[in-house]
C-alpha cells in the first residue's frame, strides 16, 4: 500500500475527481532526482487504482517552474538510483502514457529539459501566460530522445522540433500554443480555475470512452517507446563521457560549456 504522506519530493492530493501530483522542489525549480521519479511513479499508481479519480494533474510547486528536468546538482554522469541512467525515468514516462485516465500538464512556469518532455507526454497541457518552454540537452550534455524528440515533432512539426533541440531557445506559453505544444493559455491567476474546469468536465465523461480514446492515440505513436529505450541506453554511455560531464559542470559553475574538443 502506497502512503503518499511519506513522500518527500512529491505532493499527492485528490481534489474532486482529479488527482493532483505536484513536484515539490521549488528551490531547485522542481528539478528531479531519483527519489522524485520514484515518488511520481508511486503517485501515478495511486491515481490509476483510485476509482474516485477520473483524471490526473501533473504540476510543479510555486510559481517559477513546472519542472526543469534532471537535478544537475544530484548527478555526475549517472544518477544515484535504479534504472538505466540511475533513475527510472522510462517507467515514469511510460506511466503517463499507460494510465488509462487523461493526464493534464498544469504548466505554471519553466518547462525545461526533462520537464518539457513530461509536458510533451501529458495528454493535455494548460499553461499560465508566464510559463516558458524549452530544451537544453545539447547545452548541458544530455538528450532525452524518443518521447522528447519524435513525439515532440508530432506536436509541433519536424522542423520546429529540430529548432527546439538544436538552438535551445525559450518559448513563451503563447508561442508554445501557436506551435501546438499547449492546448490553452490562461492568465497565471486563473490557472487553477481553468484546470478545475477541465477536470470537472473529464469527471463527467465516460471513463471507458476516455481510456479507449487515449489508448487509440497512443497506439499510433507507440513505436516511439522503442526509440526512447534505445536512446536511454545510449545516453547511459554518453553520461560517462568527458563531453557530457562538461555540460553538467558548466551549468553548475554557471559558465558557457566548451564542447570544441569533441567535434567529430
Ligand atoms: C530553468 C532555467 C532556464 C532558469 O533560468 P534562470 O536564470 O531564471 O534561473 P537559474 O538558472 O538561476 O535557476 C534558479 C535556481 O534553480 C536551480 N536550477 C534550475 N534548474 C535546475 C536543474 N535542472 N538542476 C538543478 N538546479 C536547477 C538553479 O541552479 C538556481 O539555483 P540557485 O541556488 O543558484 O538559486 C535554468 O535554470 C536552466 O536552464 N536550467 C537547466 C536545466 C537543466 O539543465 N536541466 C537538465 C536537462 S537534462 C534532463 O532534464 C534529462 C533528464 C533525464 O532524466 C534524462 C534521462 C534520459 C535521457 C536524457 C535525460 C535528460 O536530458
Amino acid at each position: 500500500m502506497i502512503d503518499p504522506t511519506v513522500f518527500e519530493d512529491v505532493l499527492y492530493e485528490v481534489r474532486g475527481r482529479a488527482a493532483w501530483v505536484t513536484i515539490n522542489r521549488p528551490k531547485l525549480y522542481n528539478a528531479f532526482r531519483a527519489q522524485t521519479i520514484e515518488e511520481l511513479i508511486a503517485a501515478f499508481k495511486l491515481a490509476a487504482d483510485d476509482r474516485g479519480v477520473s483524471s490526473v494533474v501533473l504540476t510543479g510547486a510555486g510559481d517559477k517552474a513546472f519542472c526543469t528536468g534532471g537535478d544537475q546538482s544530484a548527478h555526475e554522469g549517472q544518477y544515484d538510483g535504479r534504472g538505466i541512467v540511475g533513475l527510472p525515468i522510462d517507467e515514469f514516462q511510460s506511466i503517463i502514457r499507460d494510465i488509462p485516465k487523461p493526464v493534464i500538464a498544469r504548466v505554471n512556469g519553466f518547462a525545461i529539459g526533462g520537464g518539457n518532455v513530461f509536458a510533451t507526454l501529458c495528454d493535455l497541457t494548460i499553461a499560465a501566460d508566464t510559463a516558458k518552454f524549452g530544451q537544453v540537452g545539447p547545452k548541458v550534455g544530455s538528450v532525452d530522445a524518443g518521447w522528447g524528440t519524435a513525439l515532440l515533432a508530432r506536436h509541433v512539426g519536424d522542423k520546429r522540433a529540430r529548432e527546439i533541440w538544436f538552438l535551445n531557445e525559450q518559448y513563451t506559453a503563447q508561442q508554445a500554443y501557436e506551435m501546438g505544444l499547449v492546448n490553452k493559455v490562461v492568465p497565471a491567476a486563473e490557472l487553477d480555475a481553468a484546470v478545475d474546469a477541465w477536470t470537472e468536465t473529464l469527471g463527467q465523461r465516460s471513463p471507458t470512452a476516455l481510456a479507449l480514446a487515449k489508448r487509440s492515440f497512443n497506439a499510433d505513436s507507440d513505436n516511439i517507446r522503442g526509440i526512447s529505450m534505445l536512446a536511454l541506453n545510449a545516453v547511459k554511455l554518453f553520461y560517462d563521457t568527458a563531453e557530457s560531464k562538461e555540460g553538467v559542470t558548466a551549468f553548475n559553475e554557471r559558465r558557457t560549456p566548451d564542447f570544441h574538443a569533441f567535434v567529430k
